[in-house]
């Protein structure tokens, strides 16, 4: 081994550069991984140089000198571990500063989404409190780490230093015995120091793998909390889900997703198609969770509930969803056909009472703050709007009409009726009885009735 092949090596670690950059500049940018995927490539790309380097050069240090090659293999060694007990530390400290930093974040935009409510509340002191309590949490946790940071920094410079001289002293007895030459010095120093850093890797990598290892940590939270074990592999029951053109329940038993509440106890309707359901009870009696039931979002339980397609049925919440995006995305939601002409969104605009809209925001192309621009009221008319162009067999609204006066409902619920729509609606107001064919009735005590509308207002007015 000569200078030559040295330069031709040094040159490959140079080589690898380029290469390194062009691989993670391939890596999507728009991913929150992308800091996990890039570290990952870059480490990956270290330990293989790390690797070359360590064969092209051993060879090298042992016909210059086996007591140098050992001495630097157990300096390594016993670097490594005081480092890895150091900074053992740094993990946990680098994990918390990702969770305080989310959790301050979090609250933030949680401030901005509820800030109309906060300043109704006055509430303004409070929430500055609990800010700032998230805001020193993550400064207490950032000077800690970066006190860690400081005593994993002594020992790793130390280290390097020390290390240094080590190749001469060693080498010198050899010269000075007249058993080597004068470039052996040169020789041994630039091998030595190759395979020390090679050797060194996790040395010197140290404070950027803890913040990696933490960020996997946070990765791995979030895969085993998506990954939950299903109920059914944890012995607990579910209720069946049948896809068909008509909706229907049997036997339905429903509980809280805790299991820990049996909502309704063996549920059986059938809701043909134009003969509309009304859920009424009181509050918290599960009206609402039979809904979350049909859409499969709860399938705590027993029974077998047999519903359309998601293409064919609509759920329409209190709170409709606003998405950002133009009007005429917020109307086409969550479709994105673009053959639906403007005329056909006016007639359905006025078919909501909302005709005036367009012109008033700017047109259907017109992007705004949806969700604090209309009120709730027009929220819960631009979504009925959605619910008519979207022509679905079975429209299933909470309380979807709550924010409206009675003409508008009405209007609304006609319109609805009119398309032949089945609907399945929860609601508190008894002017939706009109709207159904039958109502299902339940206590809160998991008890249930279903009867004809007619029946039922004779029952209630006796
Ligand atoms: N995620 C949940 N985990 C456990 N229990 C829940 C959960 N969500 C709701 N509940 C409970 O389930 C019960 C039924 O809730 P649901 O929303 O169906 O009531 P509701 O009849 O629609 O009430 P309201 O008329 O007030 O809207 C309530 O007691 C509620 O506290």
């Amino acid at each position: 081994m000569n200078l030559k092949k040295t330069w031709l090596y040094s040159l490959n670690g140079l080589l690898a550069i380029p290469l390194l950059l062009l691989l993670s500049s391939l890596i999507p940018k728009n991913l929150g991984i992308r800091s996990f995927t890039r570290t990952s490539l870059s480490f990956l790309l270290l330990i293989l140089t790390s690797v070359v380097t360590l064969v092209s050069f051993t060879g090298v240090l042992l016909s210059i000198s086996v007591t140098l090659s050992v001495t630097l293999i157990l300096y390594a060694i016993i670097g490594t571990v005081i480092t890895v007990y150091i900074g053992q530390r740094l993990i946990i400290i680098n994990f918390n500063q990702l969770k305080q930093e989310a959790n301050f974040r979090y609250g933030l935009i949680h401030v901005r989404d509820n800030a109309e409510s906060v300043a109704f509340y006055q509430g303004e002191a409070q929430e500055s409190v609990q800010l700032k309590q998230r805001f020193i949490g993550a400064i207490r946790n950032f000077d800690l780490l970066i006190n860690w940071q400081r005593n994993l920094g002594f020992f790793t410079v130390s280290y390097d230093y020390f290390v240094s001289a080590l190749p001469y002293i060693i080498v010198a007895p050899i010269y000075f015995a007249g058993n080597a030459e004068f470039g052996k010095f040169t020789q041994a120093a630039i091998a030595f120091q190759q395979i020390f850093r090679a050797l060194s890797i996790i040395v010197s990598q140290f404070e950027s793998l803890t913040a990696f290892a933490a960020g996997v940590e946070r990765l791995d939270s979030l895969h085993s909390a998506l990954k939950t074990p299903s109920p059914n592999a944890t012995g607990m029951t579910t209720i069946d889900m049948t896809e068909n053109s008509k909706l229907a329940l049997r036997q339905v038993t429903l509980l809280t997703p805790n299991y820990q509440r049996t909502l309704i106890r063996e549920l059986s309707a059938t809701i043909n198609r134009g003969e509309g359901m009304v859920i009424v009870g009181h509050s918290g009696s599960g009206k609402s969770s039979v809904l979350r039931a049909i859409a499969g979002l709860w399938n705590a339980g027993t029974g077998h509930i047999i519903h359309p397609s998601s293409t064919d049925m609509m759920f329409l919440p209190q709170r409709p969803y606003m998405v950002l995006g133009s009007l005429r995305s917020q109307l086409l939601y969550p479709n994105t056909d673009p053959n639906i002409s403007e005329s056909k969104l006016h007639q359905v605009l006025e078919e909501v009472n909302l005709k005036d809209l367009p012109e008033r925001v700017g047109g259907f192309d017109a992007e705004l703050d949806w969700a604090n621009v209309l009120s709730l009221g027009e929220q819960q008319r631009l979504a009925f709007a959605r619910l008519l162009l979207s022509a679905r067999s079975y429209a299933i609204l909470d309380e979807a009409t709550s924010a409206l006066d009675i003409n508008n409902e009405r209007r609304l619920y006609q319109q609805l009726k009119a398309t032949g729509t089945t609907i399945i609606s929860v609601g508190h107001r008894s002017s939706l009885l009109q709207y159904h064919e039958y109502v299902l009735k339940l206590d809160g005590d998991s008890n249930w009735q279903l009867m004809p509308t007619r029946e039922y207002n004779s029952a209630e007015v006796c």
